[in-house]
């Protein structure tokens, strides 16, 4: 594959990158925290992409020789990028993690899944004895919800299920189906489903289960109960 082509560089992170410096800056403290031979889970995400950047750079430059465990299509492609072998969770665990989030409050809760790759960074979250959440100050809130809704990835035969389901349980400002911006209809997701966006009153300790309860939810973006360490300045 040409690198250089501009096919990769449409690929590559296209919007303008918000708090750049202070991202590139927490993403050089969690590639220090690289070692040989790891295995490790790369989320996704812009603050992922400039943390996969710099570890890259430790890998050459020391040939530290790591597997990665990507969370996306996105994050695989820049393994590849990179020349970073990747691995499944079929194959490997990883030893430890790193991703980005887009709400993290005092008691280390997040809300992930901007960018639409919740679910399999759950499952590598979930699998990693420690992940390094990295986060520009920006993402610090008071109170869980508080700036973004909550995504929900569901099948799409379940949206009116989940839907009527979710006003039932919770009574939510808002439920929104998120649309595609480059595409007509709605966004689907790496598994085919589709993502509400939901804004609730309040978000619980128990909610995290309780909307995964719910028939037709594959997962949900609340991350309440995780072991994670915030990377930031
Ligand atoms: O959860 C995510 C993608 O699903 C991202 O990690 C989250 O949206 C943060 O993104 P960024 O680092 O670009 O601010």
């Amino acid at each position: 594959m040409n690198w250089d082509n501009p096919l990769f560089k449409s690929l590559s992170w296209s919007g303008e990158i918000t708090n750049r410096e202070q991202k590139e800056k927490v993403a050089k403290l969690v590639s220090e925290k690289v070692s040989k031979g790891d295995v490790i889970g790369v989320g996704s995400g812009s603050t992922a992409l400039l943390a996969l950047e710099s570890i890259s750079k430790r890998v050459k430059e020391e040939k530290l020789q790591i597997t990665a465990i990507p969370t996306s299509k996105e994050a695989a492609l820049h393994c590849n990028y990179y020349d970073i072998p990747t691995t499944t969770l079929l194959e490997s665990r990883p030893n430890w993690g790193f991703d980005g989030a887009d709400e993290v409050d005092e008691k280390l809760c997040l809300i992930k899944g901007r960018g639409g790759a919740l679910f399999a960074e759950k499952l590598v979250m979930a699998s990693s004895s420690k992940t390094y959440i990295l986060v520009d100050e920006s993402k610090f809130v008071s109170k869980l919800g508080e700036k973004y809704a909550v995504p929900i990835e569901v099948d799409p035969r379940a949206i009116h299920l989940v839907e009527s389901e979710l006003i039932k349980n919770f009574n939510p400002l808002l439920v929104k189906l998120r649309m595609a911006n480059a595409k007509d209809g709605p966004v689907i997701t790496e598994t085919g489903n589709l993502l509400m966006d939901v804004k609730f009153q309040e978000i619980t300790p128990l909610m995290e289960q309780q909307v995964k309860a719910i028939p037709g939810v594959i997962e949900s973006g609340l991350f309440l109960n995780y072991s994670v360490e915030i990377l930031s300045l």
